[in-house]
């Protein structure tokens, strides 16, 4: 009874799969770990893509999140993996640094090549070293227009509650274009019906 229960439970958890992309040293490691863990980790070494499993209420509802942490090629233009990696996620989080213009371009020629219409945030992070800033919240802000996304800039170093508020942003964007293509199809299939209905009726009018 109990463990029934919990199984309930469980498979009520709302799946969304986040996809972390950006530069080589943007941040993604640091931002992620910040989410998932609430602490700032400076050197955060690794080589190959990382997964993670976390779960978290958003709006009162329970969600888990799975986030991937993609590993760019240092000098490398082109984002790893891209088609795989679009097509495992629900959304998308682009970062660069605000002290890295090649990071910002990084992002802009990205988004380019995706050629999906997965729902995308952008971050800017690194906002505490704004002494070597290279790009401007404006430049940023134009660029989110661009991709008709939420921009937020952040300190994965500094900040806690905004870091959190990027991650649950791109999940209430996922959640609504969830709701749109369910209620499209939704329409679909009741148009085909009334269409049919209609057919239907039609034929059994009285002939002239
Ligand atoms: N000042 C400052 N430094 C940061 C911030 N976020 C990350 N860093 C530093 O930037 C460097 C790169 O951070 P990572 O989190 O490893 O960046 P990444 O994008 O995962 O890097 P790759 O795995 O190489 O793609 C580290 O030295 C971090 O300490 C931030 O918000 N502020």
């Amino acid at each position: 009874m109990t463990t029934r229960g919990i199984r309930r439970k469980k498979s009520s958890l709302t799946e969304v799969k986040i996809a972390v992309l950006g530069a080589p040293s943007v941040g993604k490691s640091a931002l992620i770990v910040r989410f998932l863990t609430k602490r700032y980790i400076g050197e955060y070494d690794h080589q190959t893509e990382n997964r993670y499993k976390h779960e978290a209420m958003v709006d009162s509802e329970p969600i888990l999140f799975e986030i991937l942490d993609t590993c760019p090629k240092a000098g490398e233009d082109e984002l790893p993996n891209t088609a795989e990696i679009v097509q495992w996620a629900d959304g998308l989080l682009l970062v660069y640094s605000i002290t890295d213009r090649y990071s910002f371009n990084y992002i802009r020629k990205a988004k380019a090549d995706l050629h999906s219409d997965t729902p995308v945030a952008l971050v800017a992070n690194k906002v505490d070293m704004v002494h070597l800033r290279q790009v401007s919240t404006e430049e940023g802000d134009i660029l989110a227009k661009d991709f008709d996304c939420k921009f937020c800039e952040v300190s994965a170093a500094e900040h806690v509650g905004q870091v959190a508020d990027a991650f649950q942003d791109l999940c209430r964007e996922v959640l609504a274009s969830r709701r749109k293509s369910k209620q499209s199809l939704l329409d679909r299939m009741l148009g085909g019906t009334r269409a049919y209905s209609r057919g239907k009726s039609d034929s059994a009018l009285p002939k002239d």
